[in-house]
């Protein structure tokens, strides 16, 4: 099948990419000439594990086209896919601005009937305001579905190619017939296409991200009660984990969640919410203990140098809002790197994929390493805030000759409590217990 994605960011890449895999041919739209440049020479413009062998491949072979001319883009689509960019406006809600704009555009460019794709995270209408936009100027029949989008970053060609499920909303006979022949090879057997309104749609992308979200709040704020009374969070994950109706999946405590998804959708849905004159209470509680959580290490930091980091000098491991992505938006790292400098502290980080994004943003106001060892070179104290997997199973002997002292504050809980207490580090993580307090105050 012609299919035609607008927007190559990081959905529009993955989005195009998988279905040319699966045979189809795609003509990827983006605004951004230098963009669609790269991509046209076989340069990838996001970093996501086993993405690039795929879009070569599909490159080389003529299935996969890059354009910044809409109307050549979509001349010969059955399926046009809309994966623009929807941040948050001023007041929280969705900025609807590209997705409306290119609606408006391909209104006047329609010859002949086309299904149009919400693939962007859009709250509950948007279908309908996207049919009016395309409607005012349209001269032949279309569709307007959602299909909103559930990859995660760092896993996206499997979460894209292997999907739980893939939600389809539509009130037409025609569009659910090609949409269905279009993610068959997709869907294996258990993990369905589900058909809905399009309004029901919009929300189930909502409610997923938000539901989420409130798992790890929920973890969070367990981790936080665990310090206070004497328990160990990762007992308490494992405990209630193992029961199915809990499950295993994102219940891992933190310095709380980042990303372009999770922050704006949760704020998104809360004034969605307050528009529609319902009080999202849980909404609001997840976000402001996500808020706190971000600097949950520094009260500990702070106490351990005494209130005083004037002068103190720390090695940061990991930068990216998560492991396996160049990602910064949103990265708790980001929080603590403001607070440690505005405290009088100098940084060196190290992450392997996001220096060059966090360099952009905070130029030379902390020194970035060529390795993580580096990186601890006369630090005071290692802070991990990204679990990138070489900071799993480290060399504790190069982080030991490199450090000045044997001091760790872990926001990811990467290492076995009593494995590096025999180490004898000075070590503190998250709803776990200080391994190796100081019974002295440190000078
Ligand atoms: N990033 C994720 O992991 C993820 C996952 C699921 C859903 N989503 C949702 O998908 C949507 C897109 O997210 P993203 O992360 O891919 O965004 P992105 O910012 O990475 O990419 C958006 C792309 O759209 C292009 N663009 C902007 N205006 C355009 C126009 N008028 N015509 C053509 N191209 C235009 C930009 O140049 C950019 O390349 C958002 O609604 C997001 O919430 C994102
Ligand atoms: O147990 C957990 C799991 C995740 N996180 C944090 O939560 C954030 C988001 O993680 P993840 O969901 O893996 O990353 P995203 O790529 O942002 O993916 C989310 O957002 C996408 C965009 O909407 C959706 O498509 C995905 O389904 C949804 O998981 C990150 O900061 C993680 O560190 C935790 O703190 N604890």
């Amino acid at each position: 099948m012609k299919i035609a994605v607008v927007g190559t960011g990081y959905v529009g890449l993955v989005t195009g990419t998988c279905f040319a895999e699966t045979g189809n041919e795609v003509i990827c739209v983006d605004i951004d000439q230098k963009k669609v440049d790269k991509l046209t020479n076989g340069e990838i413009t996001i970093y996501e594990p086993g993405l690039e062998k795929l879009f070569l491949r599909n490159l080389k072979e003529g299935r996969l086209k890059f354009t910044t001319d809409l109307a050549a883009g979509i001349e010969e689509a059955k399926i046009v896919f809309l994966a623009l960019p929807t941040p948050p406006g001023e007041d929280g809600s969705a900025d609807l601005k590209y997705v409306l704009g290119v609606a408006d555009h391909i209104g006047r460019l329609l010859t002949d009937y086309k299904v149009l794709v919400d693939k962007s995270t859009v709250p509950v209408g948007t279908a309908e305001k996207v049919y009016e936009s395309v409607a005012r100027n349209a001269k032949v029949p279309f569709d307007v579905v959602s299909n909103p989008e559930f990859l995660r970053e760092g896993v996206a060609v499997d979460d894209f190619m292997k999907p739980d499920r893939v939600v389809i909303g539509t009130s037409s006979d025609r569009a659910r017939k090609l949409m269905g022949e279009l993610y068959a090879p997709f869907v294996r057997s258990g993990n369905p296409v589900i058909y809905m309104d399009e309004r029901s749609a919009e929300l189930t992308k909502y409610a997923a991200n938000s539901f989420l979200a409130t798992k790890i709040s929920f973890m969070n704020e367990i981790a936080q009660l665990c310090e206070k009374l004497d328990a160990d969070v990762d007992m308490v994950r494992l405990g209630i984990g193992s029961d199915d109706r809990i499950g295993k999946r994102f219940l891992f405590p933190g310095i709380g969640y980042g990303g372009s998804c999770f922050p704006k959708d949760v704020q998104a849905l809360a004034k969605s919410s307050d528009e529609a004159g319902y009080d999202f209470r849980i909404l609001d509680a997840v976000m402001q203990v996500n808020e706190i959580q971000k600097l949950h290490l520094l009260p500990k930091i702070l106490r351990y140098f005494s209130g005083n980091l004037q002068g103190r000098h720390f090695a940061l491991w990991g930068l990216a809002f998560k492991p396996n992505t160049d990602d910064i938006r949103e990265a708790p790292a980001l929080y603590i790197i403001d607070a440690l400098l505005e405290a009088g502290a100098t940084v060196t980080a190290f992450d392997p994929e996001a220096m060059k994004n966090v360099q952009q943003v905070v130029g030379d106001k902390i020194k970035f390493a060529e390795n993580q060892y580096e990186a601890l070179k006369g630090a005071d104290a290692l802070i991990i805030a990204t679990e990138w997997n070489e900071f799993r199973t480290p060399d504790f002997l190069k982080i030991v000759s490199n450090l000045k002292k044997k001091v760790i504050f872990d926001g990811r809980n990467l290492f076995d409590i009593r494995a590096i207490g025999e180490l004898g580090f000075h070590y503190e993580s998250i709803g776990r217990r200080p391994v190796n307090q100081p019974t002295a105050v440190i000078a």
